[in-house]
């Protein structure tokens, strides 16, 4: 099969650094499908020569293990080719439109790399030259819009040129090898379906923590928020996979009808319930790996005074049959204590210890990262007779070791999904508008907040777990976070 990948933004951050690695690392395992080429395309005039060059040098820049060797680069190399062209400019398209024609790959992909804000005109401009012939496929990477108004239109105008499945939103999230893992786990395995519902699990934990700050993105950052940057999208989709209804078959559909239905499920929040039950803190000064890191408002190109929120921990539901009453935790942030992403399954503990000593219930880890693993947290007896107290241990399956040569990223995996066109891990604009429906009265009563009592986030040390009131959060239902347990 013969493929065009064209990265609009192809000089830019998030393809240097994110998709060519991936697609690097897709060629040298053998996965990328042969007979394809990558198209770069931005505005400044380059050489396929000069792009090739900038690409090497770019990589130097990235994870050290992953390098390739000179030979490996050049064959890779001869993929590469690159295009000048201004997006914002309509008369621009005729000429890429002839440029794939000519060609005639069986598949088109076109990866929009580049502020949002062009989306509109790119896609009206690929209808109008034509590029949305069936064998055409749009990627958009987020963010997609900064509320549901917003979204909606980009929406519209996706929607006005390329049907549903034509045009794939990346979730980064999706595409972690732990979080396919997750479907196979409840749907693969029956051991844990009987067990994955409100008379067996306390509650559900999704923490996503990150121990660097905002970085030399302040402004983008300061514009977006924790609550747009990791809770809209990636928890939330974490929250989908979770808690969705086994699909009936394992088609996109399927899969997006039930995690759609999940969100539909979520408790809606009211000025009240967003006081209650969202707490937003934002860092100070502290401590990371023993080295002293800024606070957020001393980060680069932080205009002063910002209320922008560095973390949120919320508290849900998924009001359904399933989960009634079950607790959904979620937490991300900036500046934590640990770079750790994990999902925590809670179960309840037996009904009736006929143990001495304290009782621990029985847990689930998802591991995403660092590690990419899963572990069952357990109570046995140590063997040294009746009566005597249960110790804990854990079955510990740590996937990198299992399949050391199958374990594929993130960017990798979605991008070889994006060629072969398999939409699984691609979220549809039905489930993104309604991630955003559910976000907004948390946004709204947060400016209302800022305007009506100058009220802004919680300050939290550098190095932390966040505002010490994120445990009183859970501490209200009786339960603590993973790493205070
Ligand atoms: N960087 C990252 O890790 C991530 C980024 N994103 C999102 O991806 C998008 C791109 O981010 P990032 O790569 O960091 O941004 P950069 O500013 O680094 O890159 C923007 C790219 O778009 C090109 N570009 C801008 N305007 C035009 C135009 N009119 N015509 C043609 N090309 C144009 C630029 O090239 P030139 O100026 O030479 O024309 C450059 O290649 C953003 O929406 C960002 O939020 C999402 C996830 C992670
Ligand atoms: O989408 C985003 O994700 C990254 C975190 O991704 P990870 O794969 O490194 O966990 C986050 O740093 C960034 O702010 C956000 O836009």
């Amino acid at each position: 099969m013969s493929f065009d990948l064209v990265f609009f933004g192809g000089t830019g951050d998030l393809t240097w650094r994110k998709l060519m690695p991936a697609l690097f690392q897709a060629f040298r395992h053998g996965k990328l499908p042969a007979g394809g080429r990558i198209l770069a395309v931005a505005r400044e005039e380059r050489s396929d020569a000069d792009y090739r060059q900038f690409i090497a040098e770019r990589f130097a820049e990235v994870d050290r293990s992953k390098q390739p060797s000179a030979e490996e680069f050049a064959r890779f190399a001869e993929l590469l080719h690159y295009r000048r062209m201004d997006l914002a400019q309509p008369d621009d398209y005729a000429g890429l439109a002839d440029c794939l024609r000519e060609r005639g790959a069986d598949t088109v992909v076109l990866y929009l790399a580049t502020s949002p804000h062009l989306f509109p005109v790119i896609c009206e401009q690929l209808g109008r030259a034509g590029l949305n012939a069936p064998h055409v496929r749009v990627v958009l990477e987020k963010p997609l819009g900064h509320d549901l108004a917003s979204a909606q239109e980009i929406n519209r105008v996706v929607r006005s040129v390329f049907t549903e499945n034509q045009a794939l939103r990346i979730d980064h999230y999706l595409g972690k090898p732990s979080v396919q893992n997750l479907s196979a786990l409840r749907f693969a395995n029956a051991l844990f379906e009987p067990l994955w519902r409100r008379e067996s699990i306390a509650n559900i934990q999704i923490t996503l923590a990150e121990s660097l700050g905002v970085g030399t993105r302040g402004d983008f950052y300061d514009r977006t928020g924790a609550l747009r940057d990791m809770i809209q999208n990636h928890a939330l989709q974490l929250l989908t996979m979770i808690a969705m209804e086994p699909p009936a078959t394992g088609d996109a559909d399927a899969i997006r009808d039930e995690k759609l239905k999940v969100l539909k499920s979520l408790r809606p929040f009211t000025p009240e319930s967003v006081a209650r039950d969202v707490l937003r803190g934002q860092y100070r000064a502290g401590n990371i790996g023993g080295q002293p890191v800024p606070g957020y408002l001393d980060e680069q190109k932080v205009p002063p005074g910002s209320h922008c929120e560095t973390f949120v921990a919320l508290r849900t539901e998924v009001q359904n049959w399933r989960w009634a009453g079950v607790p959904f935790y979620l937490r991300t942030g900036k500046r934590l204590a640990a770079r750790d992403a994990q999902i925590v399954v809670n179960f309840r503990p037996v009904p009736h210890p006929i143990f001495p000593g304290a009782h621990r219930a029985n847990q689930l880890v998802i591991k995403l990262q660092p590690e990419d693993g899963l572990e069952l947290r357990l109570l046995a007896a140590k063997g040294s007779g009746v009566g005597e107290s249960l110790a804990p241990v854990s079955l510990d399956l740590d996937f990198d070791r299992a399949f050391p040569s199958e374990r594929v990223g993130a960017y990798e995996r979605l991008l070889l999904d994006a060629i072969a066109g398999r939409l699984n891990l691609f979220v549809r604009s039905d489930e993104q508008e309604q991630a955003w429906r559910w976000v907004e009265p948390i946004l709204d009563a947060w400016s209302r907040e800022r305007e009506q009592h100058g009220e802004g986030p919680r300050g939290y040390a550098a190095g932390t777990w966040g505002p010490a009131a994120a445990s009183a959060l859970v501490a209200r239902d009786g339960n603590a976070w993973s790493e205070e347990q």
